[in-house]
């Protein structure tokens, strides 16, 4: 909510002797960095808990018709969006000099900055950055907020070791309905999508293309399009080739894929927003947020009541759905007591889910060599001597029940279902009653088997590991590394 603020225009004088503007209610402590119409500052309020904040400073004297319009675009849209990967602005206040944005500091300064003292970031600590980065879009989207100035310098780190990225700078951000074109040109040429300039008309899809440009630069350390002069840009722009990968750089086969189809030249050609979400190196609805726990205990619930009903394949299975919102949750707690504490509660259901897995396992060596003993294929082998095929999809099965005994189940699904096709033709033609009876009692038994371990086949693969620790550890090293992509 706006407010005039009741202080007199007023500064403190700094350290080197520089005045900082002066906010009833904060101190300043430190110049963050300015911008073209704004300077920012550490501050923390005088009451209360001290709490941090950057305060962006508008010199009014400075403000044109231009600056005054993207200015309030800012406070407008800013005041609406409540998101963790977007700077949020808590207030703003005037006097008679400044105009006063008060926000969240990030005290990890921008991504520009981090890039540039790592040289390049690992896959892993990008692949994080781009799942917030796309997270945010997601919610402009859904708010109808096209940013229009992505760059790493508005891209903020909360901290410098494990960051959250959020989005700040919304100075050209603007209310776009899907379909809406735009014809001005705005933001910075490096980031900018090729439309804005070769076609003077745009949409939202710009944002898409910057998202490109900052995953390449994360991961190859300059832009697609860094040039050493005007000259050499514009012809980098204005040209019809594809953007390519650096050579010789090593990056996994989802990553390559989701740069390139960001960075396609022609807007109808790049990837959209819901393909994006969807894409297997975001896969947003299983990345940290804010609703992953509330997901994984709604998941879990049904695992327990499926495994409560014994139905016990259904159970595995939302097991070990669960643990895939688990994890995000984890990462996305910063508290290391209930990360913990999150992770025990987590490892008893894993340990539940591989019980179960135990449980529905088909029958081991001695039971089952029992059963083979017992069931009459030796005598339906006898009465099938007359007839090839059927004594064949009879050893099919037998060599089934076999690898089902040596714990081969692949290899004794594939012979019961072959086998089984055959014996099944039988059972409607046979005219040897004493053989159809016999055949008829033991494909139920054959079907019930290949069921069995259909079933358990369905669940055994399902991963009941959390390696969200792990995650955490090796992301923490490459940071304090500083790895470097390029070989
Ligand atoms: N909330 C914040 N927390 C910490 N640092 C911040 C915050 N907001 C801005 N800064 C720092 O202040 C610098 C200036 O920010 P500002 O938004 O005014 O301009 P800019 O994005 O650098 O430039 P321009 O507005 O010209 O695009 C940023 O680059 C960043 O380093």
């Amino acid at each position: 909510m706006s407010r005039p603020s009741s202080s007199r225009p007023c500064s403190a004088r700094t350290n080197t002797g520089n005045l900082f503007p002066s906010l009833q209610g904060f101190v300043f402590t430190e110049k963050l960095g300015s911008g073209t119409y704004a300077t920012v500052y550490k501050a923390y309020k005088k009451t209360g808990g001290r709490d941090v904040v950057a305060i962006k400073c508008v010199l009014k004297s400075g403000l044109n018709k231009a600056s005054t319009e993207n200015l309030l675009r800012e406070i407008e849209l800013l005041k609406k969006l409540k998101h963790q990967n977007i700077v949020e602005l808590y207030d703003f206040q005037w006097d008679e000099k400044y105009i006063f944005l008060i926000m969240e500091f990030c005290s990890g300064g921008d991504l520009s900055r981090f890039i540039r003292t790592k040289r390049t970031l690992p896959e892993r600590v990008v692949k994080k950055f781009l799942k917030q980065l796309v997270s945010a879009m997601l919610y402009l989207r859904e708010h109808n907020v096209a940013h229009m100035d992505l760059k790493p310098q508005n891209v903020l780190l909360t901290s410098s070791s494990n960051p959250t990225v959020k989005i700040a700078d919304f100075g050209f951000a603007k209310h776009m309905f899907d379909g809406d074109k735009e014809s001005v040109m705005k933001g910075s040429p490096l980031y900018m999508a090729p439309e804005i300039i070769c076609q003077k008309t745009y949409d939202a899809r710009v944002d898409l293309w910057s998202i490109g440009v900052i995953l390449y630069e994360c991961l190859f350390g300059r832009a697609p399009f860094a040039s050493k002069s005007f000259q050499e840009l514009g012809a980098k722009i204005w040209n019809d080739k594809p953007v390519e990968l650096p050579y010789g750089v090593n990056v996994s086969e989802d990553c390559g894929d989701v740069i390139t189809r960001l960075l396609q030249r022609d807007p109808d050609k790049r990837i959209t927003y819901e393909e994006l979400a969807k894409h297997s190196f975001i896969d947003i609805e299983h990345s940290p947020s804010s609703s992953s726990l509330q997901k994984a205990v709604s998941v879990v619930k049904d695992a327990v009541t499926e495994d409560t009903k014994g139905n016990y394949s259904n159970a595995i299975k939302l097991y070990c759905e669960s643990l895939e919102y688990f994890m995000p949750a984890i990462h996305y707690e910063k508290c290391e007591n209930k990360k913990e504490a999150l992770r025990k509660k987590v490892k008893e259901y894993m340990n539940r889910a591989e019980e179960l897995k135990k449980m529905i396992r088909p029958k081991k060596d001695s039971e089952m060599r029992r059963s083979v003993s017992s069931d009459p294929m030796e005598e339906l082998l006898d009465l099938s001597k007359d007839d090839e095929e059927l004594q064949a999809a009879l050893k099919v099965i037998k060599a089934a029940e076999i690898e089902e005994s040596n714990e081969e189940y692949e290899k004794a699904l594939t012979h019961y279902e072959l086998g089984l096709k055959t014996v099944i033709t039988y059972l409607k033609e046979d005219s040897n009653s004493r053989r159809k009876k016999l055949l008829s009692k033991q494909a139920q038994v054959w079907m019930s088997e290949a069921e069995k371990i259909k079933s358990f086949l369905d669940v055994s693969h399902l991963n009941t590991n959390d390696t969200s620790g792990q995650e955490e550890m090796e992301e923490n090293e490459h940071l304090q590394t500083g790895t470097c992509n390029l070989q």
